[in-house]
């Protein structure tokens, strides 16, 4: 794991694997900076995401995951924060090159499209990576609107 300290944040919708991954990261030793929601009470996801982002973008944690039912609402709501590159993240390869190809900084998952265990293995691949830098370095960096 490349990460000592991650964030974690979800809806109603990916509540129940939030609670999964927190409890694996926290075995590895990972600290966890849980942001809710905390039941699978209905939620709006934007209310979790800005939270989320603002952890990532003012330092508390390099990285975080993001869970709503398919993945996009929370994602498209982390990518309004200029510090963040948010991919949704359906498989290992996608979480891979999510790292390192675009160095994604929020791992964002479909909640209700991914078995626990699949999910683990995704969220394993993306804090296990490392950007690559050169040739990709120069296209991140032309990602935020001047
Ligand atoms: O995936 C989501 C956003 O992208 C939400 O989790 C989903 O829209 C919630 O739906 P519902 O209110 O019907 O449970």
């Amino acid at each position: 794991m490349l990460f000592k300290k991650i964030a974690i944040g979800s809806d109603h919708a990916g509540f129940t694997l939030k609670t999964f991954l927190k409890e694996e990261m926290l075995k590895k030793g990972i600290e966890v900076l849980d942001l809710g929601t905390n039941s699978d009470d209905s939620t709006d996801y934007p209310d979790y995401a800005h939270p989320l982002a603002n952890a990532v973008e003012n330092g508390d944690c390099e990285v975080a995951i993001a869970i709503c039912g398919s993945g996009n609402g929370i994602n498209m709501t982390v990518n309004k924060h200029q510090g963040i590159r948010s991919a949704v993240c359906w498989n290992t390869e996608i979480a891979y090159l999510a790292r390192l190809h675009n160095n994604a900084n929020i791992c964002a998952l479909p909640g209700r499209f991914l078995k626990q265990q699949e999910a683990l293995k995704i969220v394993n691949a993306f804090f296990t990576t490392g950007f690559e830098g050169g040739r990709h370095k120069r296209r991140v960096e032309k990602i935020p609107v001047k």
